[in-house]
C-alpha cells in the first residue's frame, strides 16, 4: 500500500518517516526520559537540518569570556569556530573581558561579527566564573536579545574540532559534562549541603551538565541565568559557595526546569580523557592548561 502510494504522487516525506539505519544509534542514549533529544553523531541529518534552517536566516549569539590570561585563549577559539561553528549561518561573537585592546581581530566570513563587551575582572577565578552569569543576563536585556534569536555561552579554552550546527539549536539547551556521562548519578557532584540555593539531593537529578555549555532561544537564556544569578546571590548572602559555582547552580535549575534539548558530550569534550567508542567525533573540547599558572 505505502509503495502504492508513494508510486503514484509526489511524497517528498515518506522517506524521514521509515527507519533509517544511518540515524538510529543503539548503544547510547537517544532521548530524555521528557522526550527531549540528546544529540549524537548518527541521530540527526546535517542536510534535511540545513534545508528547514537555512531560509529562516537565523542570527546566533556566542559569549565567551576572556578574563585575565584568558584572552590568550580567543584566537584558537575565534579561528576554530569559524571553520566549525554554524558555518554557513550569522553569527556575533560577544567576547566579555577587562582587555578589550588585547583582542585578537579575527578574519571572519561574511555575516559574522565580533563584539568585544568591556567587563571589570573579579579577584578569584570563581568569582570570575559565577559572574558569567550576570554579565550574560545584563547583556541579553540590554543588547543581545535585539541582535540574535539563539544564544551559546560557552568557556573560551576549548578549541572546536568538528561541525557544530543546527542540531544543536533549540529553547532550553544543556550539554553532558565528559566526565560523567557514563557513572551512576549517586556519582555526579552536585552541591549537597542543603544551606546552599544549588542543593540537590541524593537519589535526584537527571543528567550532570557542563558549565562550559549552555544555550537556548536568547529569552530563555536571560531568563536562566538571570535565576542561575540569584541563586548564586542567595548562596553569597549564606556565605556558602556551591562545589562548582554557576555550573552546580545551572544543574539545581535545569532539574526543575527540563532542557528541551540535551547536547551529547562530543560537544564538551575534554581531550585529556581517553575517547571512548560511543564518542565518534570530538566537535568542541578543552584546551589543557596548567591551572596554577593560569588562575594566579
Ligand atoms: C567543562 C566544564 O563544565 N567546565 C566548568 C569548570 O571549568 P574549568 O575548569 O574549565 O574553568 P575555567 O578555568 O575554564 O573557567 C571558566 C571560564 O571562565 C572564564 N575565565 C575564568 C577565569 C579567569 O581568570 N578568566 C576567565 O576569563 C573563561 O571563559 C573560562 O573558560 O568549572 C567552572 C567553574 O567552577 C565552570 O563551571 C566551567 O564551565
Ligand atoms: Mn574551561
Amino acid at each position: 500500500l505505502v509503495w502504492a502510494m508513494a508510486g503514484r504522487g509526489k511524497v517528498h516525506y515518506l522517506p524521514y518517516y521509515l527507519p533509517c539505519p544511518e540515524i538510529l544509534r543503539q548503544d547510547v542514549l537517544t532521548v530524555t526520559p521528557w522526550l527531549a533529544p540528546i544529540v549524537w553523531e548518527g541521530t540527526f541529518d546535517p542536510e534535511v537540518l540545513d534545508s528547514a534552517y537555512r531560509p529562516l536566516n537565523l542570527t546566533i549569539g556566542v559569549t565567551a569570556f576572556a578574563v585575565g590570561k584568558y584572552t590568550r585563549f580567543v584566537r584558537r577559539f575565534l579561528e576554530s569556530a569559524e571553520q566549525h561553528f554554524l558555518r554557513g549561518y550569522r553569527v556575533n561573537y560577544y567576547i566579555f573581558t577587562d582587555s578589550p585592546r588585547s583582542i585578537p581581530r579575527a578574519r571572519l566570513r561574511p555575516g559574522r561579527r565580533l563584539l568585544t563587551v568591556p567587563i571589570r575582572k573579579y579577584s578569584s577565578w570563581q568569582e570570575i566564573s559565577m559572574r558569567r552569569m550576570e554579565a550574560i543576563n545584563r547583556h541579553v536585556a540590554e543588547v543581545s536579545r535585539r541582535e540574535v534569536r539563539y544564544l551559546f555561552c560557552l568557556d573560551v579554552d576549548m578549541v572546536f574540532h568538528n561541525p557544530w550546527g543546527p542540531e544543536t539549536l533549540g529553547d532550553t539547551v544543556a550539554a553532558i559534562h565528559p566526565g560523567y556521562f557514563d557513572v551512576p548519578r549517586e556519582q555526579f557532584p552536585y552541591e549537597r549541603r542543603s544551606s546552599s540555593a544549588a542543593y540537590i539531593p541524593e537519589g535526584e537529578g537527571d543528567f550532570y551538565y557542563g558549565g562550559a555549555v549552555f544555550g537556548g532561544s536568547v529569552e530563555k537564556v536571560y531568563e536562566f541565568t538571570k535565576t542561575c544569578h540569584m541563586t548564586i546571590l542567595a548562596d553569597k548572602a549564606n556565605g556558602i559557595m556551591a562545589a562548582w559555582q554557576e555550573e552546580s547552580h545551572l544543574n539545581r535549575h535545569f532539574l526543575s526546569h527540563k532542557p528541551s534539548k540535551v547536547l551529547s558530550p562530543e560537544y564538551i569534550w575534554d581531550d585529556r580523557k581517553p575517547k571512548p567508542p560511543e564518542i565518534r567525533l570530538v566537535r568542541f573540547s578543552t584546551v589543557d592548561k596548567d591551572y596554577k599558572e593560569i588562575r594566579n
